[in-house]
Parts: C-alpha cells; sequence; structure tokens
C-alpha cells in the first residue's frame, strides 16, 4: 500500500541551511514526552495509540450499530460541534457524492448536520425538512453540556418522538458523550438510549477515530475499517522510532515551525484543489487552532479552496502582507474519469484542451499556482495523497494529529486544553441569565449599561 509523502522542498528555500534540521532534537523530545505522558496535557492522550488499539469486535459493534440506523431512516442527523461532527463531516463530505443531498439512490440515508450554530433560520429549515422524513438523531458530546448542540437536541429529540413515538425514536436516537457525567449521558440513561464513550483521554478535536468520527461514517457507507487500517498504517510511519528524515510528521511539524520562528510567518492556509476537501480544511483548522493558539502564541489556521478561491483569495496571498504560507493536500488520481470534449465550432477556443482529463487542466492548475505562489514569497508544503479514499484519509487524519502533538510541543503550549473557548460561553450564560451566572449577569448588564 503507498502512503501520504511530503514535499518541503518550496519551503526550505525561505529558510536558512539546516533550520527544518535543527528541530531534530526537540522533536525527538516532543515525541518521547508524547510516548511517556511526560508533555503538558499528558491526561488527553488518549488519541496517540487509538488506530492500533481499535478492534475487529469494535469495528462490527459501531457497523451494526450504524446498520440499524440505515435500515430505519432516511435521513441521520448528526448533532454536535467543533470535534464533535467537524471530523466525521470532513470524511463524509471528502468521499460522498458532491450532490449527495439530490442523488436520490435510496442506497444511503442522507446525513444532515446540526448543534453546530445556533441560526434560528437553520434549525428552522432542517425542523420543516424533517417534518415528514423517517429520521434519526446522533447526538454528540463530550462534555453533554454543550449549547449549540443541546439546544438543537431538544428539537429534534422532541420532533423524532412526535413523529415515530417515544418507544420508535429510542431505536433510532444514539448518544455519544462522557461514560457518566453530563445531560447527553443523563438523557441517555433515562430514555434507554443506546450509548457510546468517548474516552476521557482523548479530547473532541483528536476523537474522529473514536465512535464521534466512526458511527456517523458508517452510517453514511463508508468503510471504517480501512479509515482505521489508514490511521493504523501512519501511526506506525510517525513512530518515536521512526528516523527524522522518514518521519513526515516530523518533517512538517519541524517546518512550519521553522516558518513561524525564523521567517516569521504566521498564518498557514491549508489548501486542496478539489471542493471536496473542504470541511477537511475545516476540521485540520480546528485541530490547529485551538491546540496552538494560546499563550500569546500560535500560526493562525486558514483555509482556501482551489481554484474557487484562487478568484477571490488569490490576489492577497500573491501579493498581500508576506506573513503567510501553503500547504497544499494535492490528490494524485481522481475517482472518475473525465475527458474534456473536442467542439467543432470551438467558439469559447478550449479545442486545446480537448481530449485531456479535466485533472490535468486542474493539475495545471495547482502547478503553476506552487509556482506563481512560490515566486511571490509565499513558503508551499505539498502533502501527496494517492486517492481520495477512506484508507489515505485515515492517513491524513493521523498524519495531522500526531504532527499536532508535536508541534504544539515544539511551541512549548499545552496542546490538548482550549481554555480561551470560555469566554464567549461566559458572557453568553451571564447575558441569558443562565442559574449560576448571577453575578457574572450583573456584572455585564453594568458593563453594557456603562458602555451605552
Ligand atoms: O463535545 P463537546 O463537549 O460538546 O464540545 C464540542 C467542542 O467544543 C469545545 O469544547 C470548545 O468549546 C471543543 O473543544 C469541542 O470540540
Amino acid at each position: 500500500m503507498k502512503s501520504i509523502s511530503l514535499d518541503i522542498t518550496k519551503a526550505t528555500q525561505f529558510l536558512s541551511e539546516g533550520a527544518v534540521k535543527a528541530y531534530e532534537s526537540q522533536v525527538a523530545a516532543a515525541q518521547e514526552a508524547l510516548e511517556n505522558g511526560t508533555c503538558p496535557g499528558n491526561d488527553f492522550l488518549g488519541w496517540l495509540h487509538l488506530p492500533s488499539s481499535i478492534t475487529p469486535e469494535f469495528i462490527a459493534e459501531l457497523q451494526s450499530v450504524a446498520n440499524t440506523l440505515r435500515e430505519k431512516c432516511e435521513v441521520v442527523v448528526v448533532a454536535g460541534i467543533g470535534g464533535s461532527y467537524l471530523g466525521a463531516r470532513a470524511v463524509i463530505e471528502a468521499l460522498g457524492n458532491s450532490f449527495a443531498w439530490l442523488v436520490q439512490d435510496k442506497k444511503n440515508p442522507t446525513v444532515v448536520f446540526a448543534g453546530n450554530n445556533i441560526g434560528e433560520d437553520y434549525l428552522a429549515e432542517l425542523t420543516d425538512y424533517l417534518k415528514d422524513k423517517k429520521f434519526g438523531v446522533i447526538n454528540i458530546s463530550k462534555s453533554g453540556t454543550t449549547t449549540e448542540t443541546a439546544l438543537a437536541f431538544r428539537l429534534l429529540k422532541k420532533q423524532c418522538e412526535n413523529q415515530r413515538g417515544k418507544e420508535e425514536a429510542k431505536d433510532v436516537i444514539v448518544a455519544i458523550t462522557d461514560a457518566h457525567k453530563g445531560a447527553a449521558r443523563a438523557a441517555a440513561t433515562k430514555e434507554g438510549y443506546k450509548t457510546f464513550v468517548i474516552p476521557d483521554n482523548v479530547g473532541g478535536r483528536f476523537s474522529v477515530l473514536t465512535p464521534v468520527g466512526l458511527l456517523p461514517i458508517a452510517v453514511a457507507g463508508f468503510d471504517i475499517k480501512a479509515l482505521v487500517g489508514g490511521a493504523a498504517d501512519m501511526e506506525k510511519a510517525t513512530g518515536k522510532d521512526v528516523p527524522f528524515a522518514e518521519n513526515p510528521a516530523a518533517i512538517y511539524a519541524a517546518v512550519r515551525n521553522a516558518l513561524y520562528a525564523e521567517a516569521g510567518k504566521k498564518i498557514e492556509i491549508l489548501v486542496n484543489f478539489q471542493p471536496k476537501l473542504h470541511y477537511m480544511s475545516e476540521w485540520w483548522k480546528q485541530l490547529y487552532g485551538e491546540s496552538e493558539g494560546k499563550d500569546g502564541k500560535g500560526i493562525f489556521p486558514a483555509a482556501c479552496d482551489f481554484t474557487t478561491d484562487l478568484h477571490s483569495m488569490g490576489q492577497w496571498i500573491q501579493e498581500g502582507e508576506r506573513s503567510i504560507f501553503e500547504t497544499v493536500i494535492s490528490i494524485e488520481t481522481p475517482e472518475k474519469t473525465l475527458f474534456f470534449p473536442h467542439d467543432e465550432e470551438n467558439l469559447d477556443g478550449l479545442n486545446f484542451l480537448a481530449g485531456k482529463r479535466v485533472d490535468e487542466v486542474n493539475k495545471m492548475a495547482e502547478l503553476g499556482t506552487r509556482l506563481a505562489h512560490v515566486d511571490g514569497g509565499v513558503p508551499n508544503i505539498r502533502v501527496s495523497v494517492p486517492q481520495l479514499n477512506e484508507y489515505y484519509l485515515g492517513q491524513i487524519i493521523y498524519f495531522f494529529e500526531i504532527a499536532c502533538g508535536i508541534s504544539g510541543n515544539l511551541l512549548a503550549v499545552n496542546p490538548f486544553n482550549q481554555p480561551g473557548v470560555e469566554a464567549y460561553k461566559k458572557n453568553m450564560f451571564a447575558l441569558l441569565n443562565k442559574p449560576g451566572y448571577e453575578a457574572e449577569s450583573a456584572a455585564i448588564q453594568k458593563r453594557l449599561a456603562e458602555e451605552k
């Protein structure tokens, strides 16, 4: 089986000689610390050997629950936010038909997402869409108390029970949450839902290879065994005993830190040339943003879909402030084949492309962009992926996870906490007069009055 590969030659040209290799001992120390559990946030290292520890029996259990949902539901709503939905959405969108919601093949239930925003129109339109559908819900929340998800789940639970009756609803609602704590666990225990546990030592953004990601992915009809297999192979390929020069995650972590510290590149843009990878970038943004953005430090993780965004962000990237670098996920071979046709009249002047695969045009766009951006002062890291399938997505997921763990340690932050996320929640609860927030409510009202 092939592997994803990394090309950093168009990034190192922006660095002093040996700048990446200079990280070798720090990377080794970071990997040692992750392995020995001696790094900051060491109570959240359950993801490190997760792929190789998933048993065939566990996959079979997940598949059997997924099959029940697949049999009983036309639509499955995945309720979750951040790490409790992005991984599943990333894989489902990467592997699914781009027009899945229009393709009524009835082979797979339609998977839709909720609980990741508080848009009234979004929720109203969702509940309206579900009115005449046989739908089920996967309620995902590690804390079990996240407002966005809890709000959506209350609506969905009621609607599901109203439409199917309480008994039948019980068979199509699954909770994925903490083993003991939180409202999601309490509801599941009371109602008798099937549940899966999010291990204590796996943080949300590292949880895609737990039931958080695996169950929705299996419901959507994709091969979770192959996904886990790809991740497990990447776990081996990036292990602490793999020499630095052969370890893609070690090199990626080192080069991005070198670009940040030595070349002042403070923004990393994850780029794809396949619109199906849009949510992979969203998943990656959370992974790196929450892991590294703290203590006044951290590369800002941004993302672009090319060539689409070359027509909106391309100008900035080519000629704006030189504080960016790009990491391009390049898919070597598309799953489908489409040749560009010849046209007798050639009114559009495109006959020079006739007979070529569309991907050949895309690949030249990719190469042309790479050369132009490098000429414009944008370092370029390239992650080559042989194919867009479950196995290689598993590799990509683990590659970015382990690189993130290493990179956060190089940056000397705790990559496994996210204390900053609480600030908006505290204000929101105070503004909404949540019980228990009386003092905060009074303080925030006073502040708002003074600011008037
Ligand atoms: O799974 P939960 O507890 O609902 O949290 C969802 C997301 O919210 C955060 O805790 C941030 O508020 C993320 O880290 C997490 O992925």
